[in-house]
Formats: structure tokens, C-alpha cells, sequence
């Protein structure tokens, strides 16, 4: 039987429930992120962000299914694509609907990109493989999916190699490769940290346009809260594995439950320029101390060791993540946080 069902439009695109994965270690086995839920309606934009260490890539690789097996312990709870479970479909069935439903994009471009082959050609040969269509209609698919991401001369961006490219170019073309497939969701892996300041608004603004004019999803992972500030509709932060804050991106920017979610802000040298009723300080700050080693025995809050509000109860009890009264009534997204001191609905 196939185990891809039709989707109804008022279902979630993505919707992760309960996501435990387990990685092989040389003492046993440790949970790299612990209890994920997320659900992406068609067309948001969802930013998940926190430090390096906090479990974003671990979290895209269960989504992407590339965490090697000789690596992969197990995983438990449910990353459903249209109401299809991808945790319990055959392997057939998951590189089906995977494929015809996620792009990734990553922050190098170099390693998406053969160095051998001109850009048009790899982009031609996903549509190829991907649609039932002549190569001739691929070729202008493709100088037209190049001229959408804002590129003036795509027939010469066509024809040029990887190397031959700048950063910000190789960029637009990996997301035009992205969007060849007519992909649902965009996942998007930190994918402009290796870029230039200017560089990196263009891309951002590439993506926003993409979300616009093309409807969709896009999943993006940053350590970054200016980019999350620029970009998000649902933000999720995390840290050591877990959620400790979710919701709108506009309440829990305005509104921080999470001391760390109030400490990553304040490493945002100015987001006033983007959020104009804010009042965050916008001098430098560092969050002193490290994310923690995770197969170490944790007890109470993960956070406590570096937080600025911690008590003792702090480093006895682990806190669930609870609702907290949210600024904005709209949209069916509850604001979360993992914090004894949120203030609780
Ligand atoms: N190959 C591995 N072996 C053992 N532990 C790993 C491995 N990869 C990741 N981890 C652990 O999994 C946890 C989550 O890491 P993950 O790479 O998802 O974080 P991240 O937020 O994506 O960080 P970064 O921004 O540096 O990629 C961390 O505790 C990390 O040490």
C-alpha cells in the first residue's frame, strides 16, 4: 500500500510531534534533542535558533533523514510531511515524498554545487529527473528560475562554473536550485552566515520574495536573533536539545519569557532598525559560560549554570515548557517557555 495520503490545505506542512533522536556514544547512547514539537502551516516562515551546540542541525538532519546510521541510535515521536509519517514509511515511500517536498539549502554553496559542471546544467538535470519535461523546456525553466532569484544575466550565470561565481551569486543559484523541484518547504541551513553583511540582506530578502511570490514554506536554523527578527513568523528557540521558548516571532521578541531568549537578544548590536517599539539595549553583550556537554548527567534547568535569574530551585527541577500569556491573540500559535519565572496564561 502507499503510504503517501493527499494533504488537506488546512493541515500543517510539517508537523513534528514528540521528537526524541538518539546518537550511539562510545558509553551507550545520548539524546541529542529531547521532545521537539513544531508545526509549519503552508506558507510561514519558522526560524529556529540558539547557540552552537543547541541541537538546530540535529534537528534538520532528523527532519532530512541524514544522520548516518552507523551514528543514529534511534528516534521517537513523529516528523509528519502532509500527515505522512516519515518515522514509520518504508524507505521507498520517504525518499518519494521527501524528495518531491523539501529542499535544503546550506550555508556553503561550494559543497551544493559540483566545481566540474556549469550551474544551468545542474540545476537542468533535477528539473529532469524531477519532471516530465523535454530538455529544452528544463534549459528555460532553469534561465527562468535564475532571472526570479534577480539575476540580470542568467544566460551567462548559466553557463559559468561554481568558482567563477561570488558567494552572494552561488547563493541565488542554490536556492533556484532549491525551488527547481517546486519544493513545498525550504529548509534553509544558517545560509548566509558565510556571506558579507550586504550580501546576507540580499539573500534574506531573496528568501522573503521566494515565500512571497512562490508560497513557500521555509524552515530556517540561525544563531543569529537579528536574522530571526528580520525574517521570522514563529520563532523556536533552543538550547542543549530542547525547546525552552517558542511562538510569534513579534511576542517573543517583544515579549522574552526565557532568560536565554533575553540573553541572545541582547547579543543583537540593533534591532531597532527592524523592530522600531523595541527597547532591547543594543551594546554588545556575550553569554558567558558554554552550552553544556550533554552526555553528562544534567539535573533542573539546563540553562542554570549560565542564567542571570537562576535560584537554587533552578538547578533541582527540570521545568516543563508551560503557556504564557501571549501579546498577540492572532494566528493559533501559543507562546511557550521553559522557565519557572514565565509568566504563566
Ligand atoms: N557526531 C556527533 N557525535 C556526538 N555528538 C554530537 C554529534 N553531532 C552533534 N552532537 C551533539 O549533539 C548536540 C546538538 O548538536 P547540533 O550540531 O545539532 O547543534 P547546533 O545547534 O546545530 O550547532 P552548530 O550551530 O554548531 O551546528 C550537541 O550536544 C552536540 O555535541
Amino acid at each position: 500500500m502507499n503510504m503517501i495520503e493527499k494533504t488537506d490545505s488546512q493541515d500543517p506542512v510539517l508537523n513534528i510531534e514528540h521528537l526524541t533522536t538518539k546518537i550511539k556514544i562510545s558509553s551507550g547512547e545520548v539524546s541529542v534533542i529531547e521532545d521537539i514539537n513544531l508545526k509549519l502551516n503552508k506558507g510561514e516562515i519558522m526560524v529556529v535558533v540558539g547557540e552552537s551546540g543547541s541541537g538546530k542541525s540535529m534537528t534538520i538532519n532528523s527532519i532530512m533523514q541524514l544522520i548516518p546510521k552507523k551514528l543514529l541510535k534511534g528516534y521517537e515521536g513523529s516528523i509528519k510531511l502532509d500527515q505522512s509519517d516519515l518515522l514509520t514509511m518504508n524507505d521507498r515511500d520517504k525518499w518519494k515524498l521527501r524528495g518531491n517536498k523539501i529542499s535544503l539549502v546550506t550555508q556553503n554553496a561550494m559543497t551544493s554545487l559540483d566545481p566540474s559542471y556549469r550551474v544551468g546544467k545542474q540545476i537542468v538535470e533535477i528539473i529532469l529527473a524531477s519532471q516530465h519535461v523535454s530538455k529544452a523546456d528544463a534549459k528555460g525553466k532553469t534561465i527562468d528560475l535564475l532571472k526570479k532569484m534577480g539575476i540580470e544575466d542568467p544566460e551567462r550565470i548559466y553557463q559559468s562554473y561554481p568558482h567563477q561565481l561570488s558567494g552572494g551569486l552561488r547563493q541565488r543559484v542554490i536556492i533556484a536550485m532549491a525551488l527547481s523541484c517546486n519544493p513545498e518547504i525550504i529548509i534553509a541551513d544558517e545560509p548566509t552566515s558565510a556571506l558579507d553583511p550586504t550580501v546576507q540582506l540580499q539573500v534574506l530578502d531573496l528568501l522573503k520574495d521566494v515565500n512571497r511570490n512562490f508560497g513557500t514554506t521555509i524552515l530556517m536554523i540561525t544563531h543569529d536573533f537579528g536574522v530571526v527578527s528580520y525574517m521570522a513568523d514563529k520563532v523556536v528557540v533552543m538550547y542543549a536539545g530542547q525547546i525552552v521558548e517558542t511562538g510569534l516571532a513579534k511576542d517573543v521578541i517583544n515579549d522574552p519569557q526565557h532568560p536565554y531568549t533575553k540573553s541572545l537578544l541582547k547579543c543583537i548590536p540593533d534591532l531597532k532598525w527592524i523592530y522600531s517599539n523595541s527597547n532591547n539595549n543594543t551594546s554588545l553583550f556575550n553569554i558567558p559560560g558554554e552550552v553544556p556537554d550533554l552526555t553528562k548527567k544534567i539535573t533542573g534547568c539546563r540553562f542554570a549554570a549560565r542564567c542571570f535569574k537562576a535560584v537554587a530551585q533552578c538547578s533541582q527541577i527540570q521545568p516543563e515548557l508551560k503557556k504564557v500569556n501571549a501579546l498577540s491573540s492572532e494566528n493559533n500559535m501559543e507562546h511557550l517557555s521553559r522557565c519557572i519565572f514565565a509568566k504563566e496564561d
